[in-house]
């Protein structure tokens, strides 16, 4: 597979005093190849959202490069920017980000809409068929309110795949959950990611990050260390097994 998105040596200043910085990023260099599912883990404090921010464009980065689909993201304009990130990026966050004035549907087409790529009957047609498979089928014309915590994130991971993106950033996207809903919506991120979906999720839980095919770890705004667990199937029932090779290796890393 080739790869998709590629840091070199990336690096991320903020001034926290007149003659004093704290460097969040420190020469950054990681390669994510098309369809891996990743996860990134480490303290808090260490830089994962950061760099989160900066492989999908959201942020500038103070040296080094990001490129996608071999094109440099640092290089480009605001407006290509976000044209990609509309276009080509699907977000998923803790914290759900779902329009209350809209019905969870028009949440979930908004964002093709704004693109104008496809027709709007063809993108009517792709949110059902993704709010089928997620089992929110039935909530289309429901609001934000009136939904559960587990089904609004299954409607942020439907608005993330509207656009059929080459791949979704995730911000402790189960963080607010309770665990079975969190295992549901890792084993639907998993079965997304099977389908070609490239995956980058930022998460402490290692429940989360065991379902992924690699682990990422950031300390102190380096990455330290990373895990190949191979791609997980539900069907397989090794979850735990998963699970317990990555406690594993993170005790053994002695942080
Ligand atoms: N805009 C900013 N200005 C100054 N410092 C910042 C800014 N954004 C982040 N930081 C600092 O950068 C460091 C890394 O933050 P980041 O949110 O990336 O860590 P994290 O590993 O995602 O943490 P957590 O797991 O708690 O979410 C922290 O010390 C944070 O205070």
């Amino acid at each position: 597979m080739g790869v998709l998105l590629e840091a070199k040596e990336l690096g991320k200043s903020y001034a926290i005093g007149p003659n004093e910085e704290q460097h969040v990023l420190k020469k950054v260099s990681l390669q994510i190849r098309k369809g891996e599912f990743i996860a990134v883990m480490g303290p808090s404090g260490s830089g994962k959202s950061t760099l989160l921010f900066h492989l999908s464009g959201m942020d500038r980065a103070s040296s080094g490069s990001v490129t996608f689909n071999g094109e440099e993201i640092s290089s480009l304009s605001e407006k290509r920017l976000a044209e990609l990130r509309l276009t080509k990026m699907g977000f998923i966050f803790q914290h759900i980000h779902l329009l209350k004035n809209l019905n969870l549907f028009d949440n979930i087409v908004l964002s093709a809409y704004l693109a104008k790529r496809s027709s709007r009957k063809a993108v009517n047609a792709r949110a059902l068929e993704d709010m089928k498979r997620s089992g929110i089928a039935e909530l289309a014309d429901k609001s934000v309110t009136q939904a559960s915590g587990g089904q609004l994130q299954r409607a942020a991971i439907c608005r993330a795949l509207i656009n059929r993106p080459d791949i979704v950033f995730g911000d402790e996207p189960t963080g607010a959950l309770n665990s079975r809903s969190a295992g549901e919506i890792m084993d639907l991120l998993a079965e997304i990611n099977r389908e070609g979906t490239t995956i980058l999720l930022v998460t402490h839980d290692v429940k989360v990050a065991a379902k992924t095919d690699r682990v990422l770890f950031m300390l102190d705004g380096s990455l330290v260390a990373e895990r190949q667990l191979g791609k997980y199937r539900k069907e397989n029932n090794d979850g735990k097994e998963r699970e317990e090779r990555l406690a594993g290796w993170l005790a053994g890393l002695g942080l």
